[in-house]
């Protein structure tokens, strides 16, 4: 329900009007002409803690300040103030309960985010009392409809060829109004629909928000405001870096990969938790297509990126580019979201009685210094050992013991990964040759921030592939072509297929056979467990296609990575298929050898050393040992999907003369070593963890079977990490604690 000046509001044109039409009324409304003509007569406040601490000589006034997108409820109990700026094309809504001064401030976008969005921010608000009278106000969304050209490159949307053409879209409804008709219009729409009873106080928006210039160009009076949580009012305001509350680029950053993120469809982010005042910034993820559009915009001019970013570039604050730059270097430095939110939890900042913001203390998660030792004088590669200073020479029940050898004392999680994971700067840069065209009908980059509305991918495996597709499709024609040309002068059979295991990551296990394919390879198929290192040894006219995979998110199915490599094959291209490890343990390669063969490709295999046999090579843990071991088992802590549950074979694998390797065991260890101790293996049995073996990102976690999955969690140990359980483990020269039974065994072989 709408309330202007003290009446329930309502338009001539039918009982149920349309946004567009109480739009339009309420903007013609006398009583929200003065109040838009009241708040341009303010002047305009700049903030900035800098002033704010040399100026202000009464109690730190605190604020919360809102980036597009976000939203935030505060006490007034704790907040003094909440405003937000950079609104040209959105707008920005302020909502405050007159009863308790509880205050809600949106920075909206979209019309597609008002509906959630309005109760995100009433959620916390109106405690359940729709009778509640609230004041609204609207600031911002000037008449952007001159700025046509602009929007022809936003809502340029990719239409890959498989399902049309490139399409600019540039006729639609909304482009002939511009973005903040749309948006205020659903806004308002919104408020009527809703039990709540909201006084429309301000409405500076669209007309009443646009001068213009003698050419008759429009520009915005006002992108920002801040309301006191006292009073209620507002005043038109303008912030500058000092004085956006923590994480700038972060929460930038985060704004521009909201719209390709589905978990944010149709929502604010969130940002502040009302309760404690903290700054608590959701985390979200970036893939290589924003890694991309990084790389490839910071080449542009300054003016070219005005053009291509800003819905409305001659309306745009003065540092906008500088804070497009901003986000783009924070990318290129930081291409795996991990880094800026381990473990996928919130940024949480606290404020400092200075009026800055820092993280709560004790919220660092990684591990403390006391619990990882550094081993930094072992190589990686070396398999000479020192056997560790122990504490005690009697026999002692084993506590664990964890290893870094990487000099930092941080999670693994938080350092940049050996492998060729998702999306990774290495990866990016080699694999270039297939986004590098990506734009070229238009060559213009999609924008990706600020009042924008990017193209809507259903999923980061769509996207990738979506990526790739038309460069695949260029290359197979070009072979094509070139096999044809050929074929024209006596023909040639289709290309080979080599299966090739690249080993666990230290490139100096590779066998000869892999290192000579690796470096004459045509195209490259390579999984997320090849090193990059190893990809370091590629020929430089090779392309590299990646195909990885990890647990919930398959870059490729398996059908699609067969067809590609028949596809290519079939073209005459020779294919190196990469895989981690051993192509044949726990690869998948049978399945590739079986369906190649089929079809009449010839498929020679390459064989590689298996996680198991290069860590515990690494590690100086002899996986069978006369009198110790005089088996050993590999075991999927996983199933296909559809299999047996490998934690049924607990039973027979409780076997104290075995050594059992656990291969994709992380997120299972936990119900499979309990399952061993309860078919009968000692709880005191040795087990070590070792996450991104013979790299030198490798960390390890020695522990007994009945403490290892604790010690895992803690030493927040992430994939790929094996796991080796046996008394094996104590024969290695790094295992912490010297174990008399096991000593015995060894010593009457
Ligand atoms: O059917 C499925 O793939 C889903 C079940 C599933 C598996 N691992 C999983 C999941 C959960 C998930 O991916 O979400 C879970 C999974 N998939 C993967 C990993 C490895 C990791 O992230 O460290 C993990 C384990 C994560 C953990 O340690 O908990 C990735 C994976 N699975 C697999 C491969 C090898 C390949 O596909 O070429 C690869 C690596 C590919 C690469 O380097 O990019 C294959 C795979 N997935 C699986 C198995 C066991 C099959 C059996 O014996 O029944 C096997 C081995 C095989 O088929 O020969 C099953
Ligand atoms: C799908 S399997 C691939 C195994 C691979 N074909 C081999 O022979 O080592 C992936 C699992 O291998 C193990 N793994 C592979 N490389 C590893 C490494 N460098 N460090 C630790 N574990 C590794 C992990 O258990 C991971 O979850």
């Amino acid at each position: 329900m709408i309330f202007v000046d003290g009446l329930p509001f309502s338009t001539d044109s039918s009982a149920s009007p349309q946004g567009r039409d109480t739009l339009v009324a309420l903007l013609e409304h006398p009583a929200l002409v003065e109040a838009s003509n009241s708040f341009k007569a303010i002047p305009e406040r700049r903030f900035s803690v800098r002033e704010e601490s040399v100026l202000d000589t009464s109690p730190r006034s605190k604020w919360v300040y809102l980036f597009q997108r976000e939203y935030a409820t505060v006490d007034p109990a704790l907040v003094d103030f909440v405003g937000t700026d950079e609104a040209t094309t959105c707008i920005g809504v302020a909502i405050w309960n007159p009863r308790n001064g509880m205050t809600s401030v949106a920075h909206m976008d979209s019309p597609n985010i008002v509906d959630t969005g309005l109760s995100q921010m009433l959620s916390l608000l109106v405690d359940h009392n729709t009778d509640m009278e609230l004041d609204v106000h609207l600031v911002g969304g000037f008449e952007d409809v001159s700025t046509n050209v602009c929007s022809r490159i936003l809502y340029f949307v990719i239409d890959f060829p498989e399902h049309g053409n490139y399409n600019t879209g540039s006729e639609s409804q909304e482009n002939l109004d511009g973005y903040s008709f749309p948006l205020g219009a659903k806004i308002v729409e919104t408020l009527w629909k809703r039990p709540e009873k909201f006084h429309i106080r301000t409405l500076c928006i669209l007309g009443h928000n646009t001068r213009r210039d003698p050419e008759g160009n429009a520009y915005p009076n006002f992108n920002g405001f801040m309301i006191g949580t006292s009073t209620g009012s507002i005043t038109p305001a303008i912030f500058d870096k000092t004085s956006r509350c923590p994480d700038e680029v972060v929460r930038r950053i985060r704004v521009s990969v909201s719209y390709e993120d589905s978990s944010w469809k149709g929502k604010l982010l969130e940002t502040y938790d009302t309760q404690t005042d903290h700054f608590k910034i959701a985390p979200c993820c970036w893939t290589l297509q924003q890694l991309h559009f990084a790389l490839s915009l910071q080449h542009y001019s300054d003016s070219e990126i005005l053009l291509m970013c800003s819905t409305s570039p001659s309306a745009e604050n003065p540092d906008f580019v500088e804070n497009m730059r901003r986000q783009w270097d924070y990318l290129i430095k930081h291409p795996d979201w991990r880094e800026t939110f381990p473990m996928k939890q919130p940024r949480i900042f606290e404020r400092t009685a200075e009026g800055g913001w820092r993280k709560p203390q004790g919220a660092d998660t990684s591990i403390s210094r006391s619990r990882i030792q550094s081993l930094s004088a072992f190589s990686s590669s070396s398999t000479h050992f020192r056997k560790p200073h122990s504490s005690s020479s009697s026999f002692n029940p084993i506590s664990s013991l964890r290893f870094n050898f990487t000099s930092s004392n941080s999670s693994s999680s938080s350092s940049s990964s050996p492998f060729t994971e998702k999306a990774s700067i290495e990866r990016y840069q080699r694999d270039h040759w297939l986004y590098k065209n990506q734009h070229s009908e238009s060559d213009q980059p999609v924008p990706t921030t600020c009042c924008s509305l990017p193209p809507d991918f259903d999923s980061l495996r769509e996207n990738d592939i979506a990526l790739q597709l038309p460069e695949l499709r260029n290359l197979l024609q070009v072979l094509r072509e070139k096999r044809q040309t050929e074929g024209d002068r006596g023909g040639c059979g289709p290309g080979n297929v080599f299966l090739v295991g690249t080993g666990p990551g230290d490139p100096e296990l590779l066998t000869m056979k892999a290192y000579r394919v690796i470096q004459t390879a045509d195209l490259l198929l390579y999984d997320r467990l090849v090193s990059n290192d190893v990809l370091d040894l590629v020929g430089s006219g090779a392309r590299l296609l990646y195909v990885g995979k990890t647990a919930g998110y398959h870059s490729r199915t398996q059908e699609e990575i067969h067809e590609l490599l028949l596809s290519f094959a079939e073209a005459g291209a020779n294919v190196v298929r990469l895989k981690g490890g051993d192509p044949l343990v726990f690869g998948r390669g049978g399945e590739e050898m079986d369906f190649l063969r089929q079809q009449g490709i010839e498929v020679n295999v390459i064989p590689g050393i298996t996680a198991a046999s290069g860590i515990a090579a690494n590690l100086g843990i002899p996986l069978t040992h006369r009198g110790v071991a005089n088996s050993v088992r590999f075991l999927t802590g996983h199933s296909r999907k559809g299999g047996t549950d490998p934690l049924f074979v607990a039973e027979n694998a409780a076997d104290p003369d075995s050594t059992l390797v656990v291969y994709m065991g992380l997120s299972t260890l936990p119900s499979l070593a309990q399952k061993l101790v309860h078919h009968g293996l000692s709880p005191n049995t040795p087990a070590v963890a070792v996450e991104r073996g013979t790299t030198p990102q490798q960390r390890m976690v020695f522990a007994e079977l009945k403490d290892v999955a604790d010690e895992i969690v803690s030493a927040e140990l992430v994939s790929p990490t094996l796991i080796i359980i046996g008394k094996v483990v104590a024969l290695s020269p790094l295992w912490p604690y010297a174990s008399k039974e096991v000593s015995c065994l060894v010593e009457a072989l």
